[in-house]
C-alpha cells in the first residue's frame, strides 16, 4: 500500500497567518521529571499548515468541526493542475471533465517557499462555487492557505462554497503529486467547539 503524504510538516518553522498564534511543540513534562514518560504540549492556530475549515470559522452560527460529515473527508478525489493563474473561476475549469467527481483538489504550485507565509495567492472567484456544485462537488482542496485573497475580510469564496455545500481543505502540499484520481483521506480531529482542524492528508493511488 502506497500512501502519498500531502500534508505540510508542523514545526517551529511552519509559517502562520500574520499576527496569528505561532506553532509550538514542547515536552512540558519530561521523562526525567515524571519518572516515566515525555508528555508534549501543543500550541497552534487551527489555520496552520494542512487543515479544514468548519463554517463556524466564518459564520458565528455555522457548524463546528464535530458537526461535519466525516464521509466527505475520505473517498475518491481528482487532482487537477491549475498552476499559473492569479485566480480560478468557472471558465478556468471548463476544459476539465468533472463528471462524477465529489472531491476536487486544485494544484496551483504557487506557494514556492514553504518556510514563508505567501504574500499573494491565487483565489477562487465567485462563479466557481455554483459551477462546482452543479457538477456534484462536495469538497475542494487547495495548496495555499486560503480560498480567498489573503487580505479579504468578506471571505466571498468561503461563504460561497459553504452556501453551495462544499467543504474546504486548505494548505495541502501537492507539488510532488501527479494530476489524476486518488483516494483522499484527510480526517479532522473530533474537536467539539472548533472552527477547523489540522488534518493529516494523504492520497492513495488506485493503481499501484
Ligand atoms: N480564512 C483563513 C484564515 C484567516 O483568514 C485568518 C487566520 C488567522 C488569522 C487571521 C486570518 N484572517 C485575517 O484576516 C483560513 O481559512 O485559513
Ligand atoms: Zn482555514
Ligand atoms: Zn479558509
Amino acid at each position: 500500500m502506497t500512501l502519498i503524504d500531502i500534508s505540510r510538516p508542523l514545526d517551529q518553522r511552519t509559517p502562520t497567518w500574520p499576527g496569528d498564534t505561532p506553532f509550538s511543540y514542547e515536552v512540558s513534562w519530561s521523562k526525567e521529571q515524571s519518572g516515566s514518560v515525555n508528555v508534549g504540549k501543543l500550541t497552534m492556530s487551527i489555520h496552520t499548515g494542512t487543515h479544514i475549515d468548519s463554517p463556524f470559522h466564518f459564520d458565528n452560527d455555522g457548524r463546528k468541526v464535530m458537526d461535519l460529515d466525516l464521509e466527505l473527508y475520505v473517498g475518491p478525489a481528482r487532482l487537477i493542475d491549475v498552476s499559473g493563474l492569479s485566480s480560478i473561476g468557472a471558465e478556468d475549469l471548463a476544459a476539465y471533465e468533472l463528471e462524477g467527481v465529489t472531491r476536487l483538489l486544485l494544484r496551483t504550485s504557487s506557494w514556492t517557499n514553504p518556510d514563508e507565509f505567501p504574500s499573494e495567492i491565487p483565489f477562487l472567484r465567485a462563479d466557481l462555487a455554483p459551477y462546482l456544485h452543479a457538477r456534484g462537488i462536495r469538497l475542494i482542496g487547495v495548496d495555499v492557505p486560503s480560498v480567498d485573497p489573503l487580505d479579504s475580510k468578506e471571505l466571498a469564496a468561503h461563504h460561497g462554497l459553504h452556501a453551495h455545500d462544499i467543504h474546504i481543505l486548505e494548505g495541502l502540499a501537492l507539488d510532488h503529486v501527479a494530476p489524476g484520481d486518488y483516494e483522499l483521506i484527510a480526517l479532522p480531529l473530533p474537536l467539539a467547539e472548533a472552527d477547523g482542524s489540522p488534518v493529516r492528508a494523504v492520497l492513495r493511488p488506485f493503481t499501484s
